[in-house]
Parts: C-alpha cells; sequence; structure tokens
C-alpha cells in the first residue's frame, strides 16, 4: 500500500486554483489514489456566466475525471466548492465558510496565481502576494494544519542562469509593494515597474518571487513548502497521456505551428526545454505535502521540479519532433503548411515575420476583401507576434536548477510511493511523450476528430500546390520584370534558352540513332 496515498485518506484538503490546469490534476490524482480522503475544499469564483457549482460540475463530468469516477462514485459528495475570489478582502469568503475551513483543514496547497506575463503589475500583486499573505494568515489560524504547499515557479529567479532551492531575495520588501500599491495610481505604477522587476522578463516572475518571499516571512511555525515548477506541460501518463486544457506556455505555440500561422521563431536550438509534464508536477505535489506534514523539517523547503539536468531535450528537438508529429497527424483547416525555423539573429527572425508571417496575412487579408469578407488575418498575426515574443526570452537561454531535495525525497519514498507518485523524470522517452503532447492538443485542447485526419492531409497537399503555383507565377514575374529592364539580364535568359534548345535537339538526334 502508497504509504502518501493513506496518509491524504481521511483527511481535509484545501485547494487554491482547482479549477486552472494543475489544480484539476491535482483534485484528480488525489481522488483517484485516496478515494477515502474527507473533503476537497476548493475556492472558486463564478466565470464566463457559470456559477461555481456549475464550473464544479463541469470539470467532474470532463474526461480527465472518467476513472474517478470509477474508483470514486460518490466524488461529487467529497469536494466542496467554497466562492471565493482571491482579489477580494477575506477572499469574499462567508463567516460561515471561512469558520468550517479554519477548523477542518489538513492541508493546504495553494495553486491559484495570475500566469500572465503581461498582467498589471497591481493585479499580479493582488493575486500573486496580497493573496499568498492572506491565505498564509489564514493558514495560521487552522488548529488541524499539517502542511502548508505553495506552488511557485522555476522562474521566479530567472534572472539568474544557477538557482539553488532557496530564496532569493528581492531589493524592495513584498510589503513594502504590497503597501504601495493601494495608493499608487496606475500611471506611476506603469512608471516604476520596468525599475520593480530590474532584470526579470515580466510581473509574473517578479511577483512569484515577492510571493516566495512572503512565504518566508509569514511561516511561522507552520510546516511549509514550495514547489518550483518549471514550463508545465500536458500529462505524460495519468491518467492518461497528452491531457492539456489551456494554452499556455508551449500549447499555445503547438498550436499555431500546426495550423501554420507560425512558420518560424526567435528561439536557441541548443538551448534547454526545460518542460515538465503536469502529472509529474502533481505526483512531487502530492510526495512533499506528504513529507512536509510527517517528518515536519525544521526549515521551509524548496522543491525544483525541472527536467534539465536529469534528462535534458533542446528546442530544436522539440521543434523537430512537433513537425514530425504533424506530419502523421495534421490539425484541420491549416492556414498553412506547418514548418519551423529557428533562427537566432534578431534581423532574420524580423524577416521571416515579414515574408513567412505578415505577407500571407495582408494577401490572405486581400483575398477575404476581394471575396466580400471582412480582413481578419492581419490582426491575429500581429497578436500571435506579440504574444510569441514574449515568450522568446525563455526560449534562447538556458537555466541550470540544483534538485538536491526533489532527489532527497524520490530516495525518501517506497518502492511502491515512488512508482505510484512517480516524480522521476530520468524515465521520461521525450519523443513519445512531445507526439502524446501534439494529439493531445489536437484532441482535447482543439477537439478535433481523429476520423478527419485524410481530409486534413488532402488539404495540406492542397497548400502546397497553392505555395508551389504562387512561388512559379512570382519567380516568372520578376524574371520578367528583370529582363524588361537589363541587358545583362535578356544575354542570361537567351544563353539559357538556347542551350536547352541546343540540349535537346542533341537529345532527340541520339534517341533517333539508337532506333
Ligand atoms: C516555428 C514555430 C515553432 C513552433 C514549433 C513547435 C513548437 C514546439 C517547440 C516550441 C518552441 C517554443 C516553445 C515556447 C514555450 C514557451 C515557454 C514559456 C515559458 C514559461 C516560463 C514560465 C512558466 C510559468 O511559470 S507560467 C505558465 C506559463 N504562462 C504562460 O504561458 C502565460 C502566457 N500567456 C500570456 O501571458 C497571455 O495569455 C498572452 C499574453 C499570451 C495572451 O494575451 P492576449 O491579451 O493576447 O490574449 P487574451 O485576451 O488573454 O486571450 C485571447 C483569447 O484566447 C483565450 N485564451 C488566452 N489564454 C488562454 C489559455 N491559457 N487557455 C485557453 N484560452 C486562452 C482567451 O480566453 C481569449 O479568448 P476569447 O474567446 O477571445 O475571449
Ligand atoms: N503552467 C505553467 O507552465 C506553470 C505554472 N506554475 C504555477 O503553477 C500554479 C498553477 O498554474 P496553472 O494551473 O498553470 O495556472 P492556471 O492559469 O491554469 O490556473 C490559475 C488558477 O488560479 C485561479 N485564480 C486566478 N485568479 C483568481 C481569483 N481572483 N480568485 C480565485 N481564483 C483565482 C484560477 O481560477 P479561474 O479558473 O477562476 O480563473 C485558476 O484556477 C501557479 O501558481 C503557477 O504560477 C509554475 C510553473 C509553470
Amino acid at each position: 500500500m502508497s504509504m502518501i496515498a493513506s496518509f491524504y485518506n481521511g483527511k481535509s484538503i484545501l485547494i487554491t486554483g482547482a479549477t486552472g490546469f494543475m489544480g484539476k490534476v491535482l483534485m484528480e490524482k488525489l481522488f483517484r489514489t485516496s478515494p477515502d480522503l474527507k473533503v476537497i475544499y476548493i475556492l472558486v469564483r463564478p466565470k464566463a456566466g457559470q456559477t461555481t457549482q456549475q464550473r464544479v460540475f463541469q470539470i467532474l463530468n470532463s474526461k480527465l475525471f472518467e476513472k474517478v469516477k470509477e474508483v470514486c462514485p460518490n466524488v461529487h459528495e467529497k469536494i466542496r466548492a467554497v466562492y471565493a475570489d482571491l482579489n477580494q478582502n477575506d477572499f469574499a469568503i462567508s463567516k460561515e465558510d471561512m469558520q468550517e475551513l479554519l477548523s477542518c483543514t489538513n492541508i493546504v496547497f495553494h495553486c491559484a496565481a495570475t500566469v500572465r506575463f503581461d498582467d498589471h503589475l497591481r493585479h499580479a500583486v493582488q493575486l500573486n502576494v496580497t493573496a499568498t499573505q492572506q491565505l498564509l494568515l489564514m493558514a495560521s489560524q487552522m488548529p488541524k494544519l499539517e502542511a502548508f504547499i505553495h506552488i511557485s515557479t522555476a522562474f521566479s529567479n530567472c534572472n539568474l542562469t544557477h538557482i539553488d532551492e532557496v530564496i532569493y531575495p528581492c531589493p524592495v520588501e513584498p510589503k513594502q509593494i504590497i503597501d504601495s500599491m493601494e495608493w499608487l495610481d496606475d500611471a506611476i505604477i506603469d512608471e516604476i515597474t520596468p525599475k520593480l522587476i530590474g532584470d526579470r522578463p515580466n510581473t509574473y516572475t517578479y511577483t512569484k518571487a515577492l510571493g516566495e518571499m512572503v512565504v518566508q516571512q509569514e511561516s511561522g511555525n507552520m510546516n511549509i513548502a514550495i514547489i518550483r515548477p518549471s514550463i508545465v506541460g500536458a500529462t505524460w501518463q495519468e491518467p492518461f497521456p497528452g491531457w492539456v486544457d489551456n494554452l499556455n506556455g508551449p500549447s499555445g505555440l503547438i498550436i499555431a505551428a500546426g495550423k501554420g500561422f507560425l512558420r518560424s521563431i526567435r528561439a536557441t536550438p541548443m538551448a534547454v526545454a526545460d518542460l515538465i509534464p503536469v502529472d509529474t508536477v502533481v505526483n512531487l505535489t502530492l510526495a512533499v505535502g506528504w513529507y512536509t506534514a510527517v517528518h515536519r523539517p525544521k526549515s521551509t523547503l524548496i522543491y525544483h521540479c525541472t527536467s534539465g539536468n536529469l534528462n535534458p531535450c533542446n528546442w530544436g528537438k522539440m521543434g523537430f519532433q512537433v513537425l514530425a508529429t504533424f506530419e502523421k497527424v495534421p490539425l484541420e483547416r491549416a492556414f498553412r503548411r506547418p514548418n519551423a525555423d529557428f533562427t537566432t539573429n534578431t534581423i532574420t527572425s524580423q524577416y521571416w515575420n515579414a515574408v513567412s508571417h505578415r505577407a500571407p496575412a495582408i494577401i490572405y487579408d486581400f483575398y477575404l476583401r476581394l471575396t466580400g469578407r471582412k480582413p481578419r488575418m492581419t490582426k491575429v498575426m500581429n497578436r500571435l507576434l506579440r504574444n510569441v515574443s514574449m515568450l522568446e526570452y525563455f526560449v534562447n537561454r538556458s537555466w541550470e536548477w540544483s534538485t538536491h531535495n526533489t532527489e532527497m525525497l524520490m530516495s525518501e519514498l517506497s518502492p511502491e510511493d515512488q512508482r505510484v507518485f512517480n516524480f522521476d523524470v530520468r524515465q521520461l522517452n521525450w519523443l513519445e511523450y512531445i507526439e502524446n503532447y501534439v494529439l493531445g492538443v489536437k484532441k482535447y485542447l482543439l477537439k478535433e476528430d481523429m476520423a478527419g485526419i485524410p481530409e486534413a492531409k488532402q488539404h495540406l497537399k492542397r497548400l502546397r500546390n497553392i505555395h508551389y503555383l504562387f512561388n512559379t507565377a512570382l519567380f516568372l514575374i520578376a524574371w520578367r520584370l528583370l529582363i524588361a529592364r537589363s541587358q545583362m539580364a535578356r544575354n542570361v535568359w537567351f544563353f539559357i534558352v538556347s542551350f536547352c534548345y541546343k540540349f535537346l535537339s542533341y537529345f532527340r538526334a541520339s534517341s533517333t540513332l539508337k532506333v
């Protein structure tokens, strides 16, 4: 019997961010491996016209939870959706709910965050720093609390190249930042944001670093641990390979590439692509929850959940495998044939953006106008290129994360726990994982039917013919313009034509002689 699984049985667990990518996989695994847990409280806000209950209902009835229903048929009764908005004071939780949470919770998993790179500093601080502080305050009033697990990111210190499992302080104290956000207006915040984030690329990584400082400062005598995953990707094994449901990280780029919108990127092919499957992160998180509660380490331990130092893969290999999978399993209704040119040079990248991205969009919009439709491709392309430029920082650098605590924890697990809560990324076969990732993007994210593959392949053949036709026409027009203007070009042209004529005459004569 798994020690970790039995540890969670009978427990009341509080999860923030349970409606997010990682939160859903965390809940799924908990219910599947510890079906006798007491209750999972999740802090949920209404969203997109759905009440909190409707959101939970939708999650529990999704494909991800199919296996859970077999092992835990009463899963609906074991999940308690608590109305909460982490942007509000006391999270806008009702008094009764708060009372129940404070008196019953044994373990807290804090996953909620804003992961947008371009979020306004005020909002990013509110969610990634202030809400973390408030949640810690709540946790400190929980008499039955055994462990508080905070999910951070391996990129919270991406301004460094070698990162240890320690907290690196930011120059300005989080408390000062929180206070200043209350009285500074947006214009001033915009002005000071670049100075505050310093050599970090965005408000996300900066506020996640501040969040870690808050955890350290407010830990009191609670058992706390911090997990730092790198770029979280689709599931590797559980509950089935390739599950993914949002566009963050590489998923959005995989779609953009598969649909032929994005055909080149400023990326370093040899740079380490530090991807980590979401089920690996969840397994480590549950193991850390158990270890922190049972072994009560004296200080707050930080666990890097990364792949680069144990089983490195690079962006070049990843891009190649993504394309190879699209050869076999193309996406439907592609705009152009998929391609992946990686360039490290800014000028070359701008050239490809003009030729490979903007020009086809303009031509397509022209065609839409001609056929009486509203042009839209240029707008889509500009937005895509803006979003891609935000990711470029991460695909042109390599980082080294030490993983002593993660490896120590692995060695502490029984063979059964190492199997059930496997986070040993050395066993990951990248080519297989990427292929499943691409298939998962097609099936679970785009909801495309596998029966449509022959039609998708046919469509790509048509696109290839259009491409050849277009290039031939372009060449002929360019050549015609050139020979109209240059004597030299005319001489070359007559030389080629007479050479071809002589060659053909000789060929015909020699074949006649043979007969
Ligand atoms: C040559 C081609 C190369 C490709 C080859 C194949 C690819 C494989 C090789 C890959 C090479 C490159 C891979 C790059 C990987 C990048 C790594 C990223 C590094 C992460 C490091 C940090 C890790 C973390 O800790 S954080 C988690 C990651 N966070 C993110 O990824 C956030 C990034 N996203 C954003 O910041 C924003 O979403 C942004 C700026 C990209 C988009 O903002 P924008 O304002 O343009 O859009 P929205 O208005 O927000 O949305 C428009 C529309 O889309 C819907 N939507 C947005 N996000 C999501 C989502 N995550 N899931 C689902 N839907 C989403 C949104 O609802 C809107 O829909 P509407 O219907 O219009 O409302
Ligand atoms: N994805 C990645 O590549 C990585 C993620 N991480 C970290 O992992 C954690 C989980 O990330 P991930 O699952 O990918 O992120 P998602 O964006 O998928 O999920 C974020 C979660 O936070 C919730 N949330 C956001 N704002 C509020 C609010 N005001 N009130 C209540 N809930 C709110 C969201 O709820 P709602 O559904 O209502 O919006 C959602 O459940 C984060 O801490 C992130 O920093 C770390 C490294 C990489």
